[in-house]
């Protein structure tokens, strides 16, 4: 009390100047003080939302709000198995505000595709997978849920079953037979044969007229026409899908891809192939009325029989327009990654003479000289399978596989990894693992022979089709149609490399797909 009044006493003695230190230090205190109780506050939040994050796994550092978007160019396939020396075998990464976790080896692979494949079957999407897809009402970008089990039953349970691909055999055989006679007639000519189109072009049919009951690639002239603007078509889609947007990685920046003219641009290409389709679907609709005991039911004609898609009703054009467009997502996913197995196939061989010899002398004693290779002299053909085999391992169709998505928040090898992370499973790592694969990186289709490793997607270390759920249903056609062709191809056609070509001039990658450099191959 009396130091108080003492205290005041001074106080009125006090200068200005002397009130305003003392002022500033109060002020001083209460910011100290408030930084403090900030810095706490930021302690304790970012410890409790480690917390609820959990353990995530290693990978390279992330930059604030951009996360590692940075980096992406880096991210090949090669570069991407070098990192995970570096991370290990999960690495975890963010692009944008996005979390994607990179998978390199067989065992971490089995822990997503199998132990918890319900938990990662979703997929990620896109603005591009939005517009095309009609609000992913297709089988590749579907989520987990009732339209794509639908779709994908009528895949498994009636389109690639042994029974429909039978039924099937001789269109392909067709199909086969017409790309042999165009090749003999190049060579004939003394032209040079085009091997990437012609077997870009015997894939194409092959899966149309499978899907669509429609031939694309024919030899009239108003075919071709069609089928060249079907091709453009399907380009432009696949070229507008695959451009990644920054919006889809940082939501805040979605309006960059509307004042881009990205989202315009999307809409016109889905304008022109909603065109194509409903010419198309015309003419599907008039056929379906006719009796198809004559040729093989197609996948249209199978949805068209169903009359109802997972209990939205009657089929309107609107559903059947989704449902060709499944089909065209199964000619994205099933046209390259066939034929460019095929090309690898015989680049392989020719590189590799000694595999084509071991190859031609297995189809002479199987098949002997008097008659062409059919598809059920396939089974008894051990060494082609060997060598099928060692190109999807070698050269993956799809070496990153396609990205999958976490349905909720699991923990996985003694990560947590929050609800929405995008997967990748790196194939191409996984394929050329040492711990499986002797001298991965020597193509030697023997290490599949007495060996019972296959690419069904229970042996992790071989999965070119993927594993699980969301396994590639189109697997026993692509297999069929890459046996078969090789078979043919081989049986029909001696090949060397042209003249002063280096062993390894085949072996250059394009970016992002296994294709030939030249794609022109000298038949002799
Ligand atoms: C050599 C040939 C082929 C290879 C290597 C291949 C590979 C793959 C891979 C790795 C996936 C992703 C699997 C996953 O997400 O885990 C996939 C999905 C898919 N493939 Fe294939 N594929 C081939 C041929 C085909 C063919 C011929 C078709 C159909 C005509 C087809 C249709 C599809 C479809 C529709 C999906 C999406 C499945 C879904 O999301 O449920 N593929 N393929």
């Amino acid at each position: 009390m009396a130091i108080a009044a003492q205290d005041s006493a001074n106080a009125t003695q006090l200068t200005a100047v002397q009130m305003m230190e003392i002022g500033g230090m109060r002020a001083e205190w209460h910011v100290v003080l408030s930084a403090c109780v900030t810095i706490a506050t930021m302690v304790l939040t970012i410890m409790k939302l480690r917390k609820k994050i959990g353990k995530l796994p290693p990978g390279p550092r992330a930059l604030p709000l951009i996360g590692n978007i940075h980096q992406i160019g880096d991210f090949s396939r090669r570069n991407l198995m070098q990192m995970a020396e570096k991370y290990g075998p999960i690495m975890y990464m963010r692009i944008g505000s996005k979390p994607l976790l990179v998978v390199s080896t067989a065992e971490a692979a089995h822990e997503f595709l199998k132990t918890q494949d319900k938990e990662w079957a979703d997929r990620p999407t896109t603005t591009a997978d939005k517009i095309f897809t009609n609000d992913h009402r297709n089988i590749v970008c579907a989520p987990y849920a009732a339209h794509w089990r639908h779709l994908r039953k009528i895949c498994t349970m009636d389109l690639f079953t042994p029974k429909r691909l039978m039924s099937f055999r001789t269109p392909r055989t067709e199909e086969i037979n017409q790309m042999m006679t165009s090749i003999h007639e190049d060579v004939a000519a003394g032209k040079e044969v085009k091997l990437h189109v012609k077997l870009g072009h015997l894939t194409t049919n092959n899966i149309t007229r499978m899907l669509l009951g429609k031939r694309f690639f024919t030899v009239d002239e108003k075919g071709q026409m069609e089928a060249h603007r079907f091709k453009e078509l399907v380009f432009e889609l696949f070229r507008a899908s695959s451009t990644p947007m920054i919006g889809d990685f940082i939501p805040w920046l979605k309006w960059v891809s509307i004042a881009s003219g990205y989202v315009k641009y999307l809409k016109r290409v889905k304008a022109d192939l909603d065109a194509f389709l409903q010419e198309f679907l015309e003419i599907k609709k008039a056929a379906s009325d006719q009796a198809t005991a004559e040729r093989a039911k197609d996948f249209v004609d199978l949805l068209l029989e169903q009359k109802t898609v997972s209990g939205d009703g009657p089929l309107e054009d609107a559903t059947i327009r989704s449902v060709i467009q499944a089909s065209y997502d199964m000619l994205l996913a099933g046209t390259d990654t066939v034929s460019n197995a095929m090309e690898w196939t015989i680049a392989e061989l020719m590189r590799h003479p000694e595999c084509m010899r071991k190859l031609q002398q297995e189809l002479d004693t199987v098949v002997g000289k008097s008659r062409i290779v059919s598809e059920t002299d396939l089974p008894n053909l051990p060494y082609l399978q060997a060598v099928v085999k060692e190109v999807m391992r070698f050269y993956p169709p799809a070496p990153l596989s396609l990205p999958h998505q976490s349905i909720v928040p699991t923990t996985v090898c003694g990560y947590d990894l929050p609800a929405g992370t995008q997967l990748c499973i790196n194939l191409y790592a996984i394929q050329r693992d040492p711990k499986y694969w002797p001298n991965p990186v020597q193509f030697n289709p023997d290490r599949f022979l007495n060996c019972d490793v296959d690419v069904g997607g229970t042996h992790f270390q071989l999965i070119p089709f993927g594993a699980g759920r969301r396994q590639c249903p189109g697997m026993p056609l692509g297999n069929l149609l890459l046996q078969i062709s090789v078979a043919r191809l081989v049986q029909a056609f001696e090949y060397s490399l042209p003249r002063g070509t280096k062993r390894n001039y085949f072996m250059n990658y394009y970016s992002g797909a296994n294709k030939l450099t030249s794609g022109i191959m000298y038949l002799i």
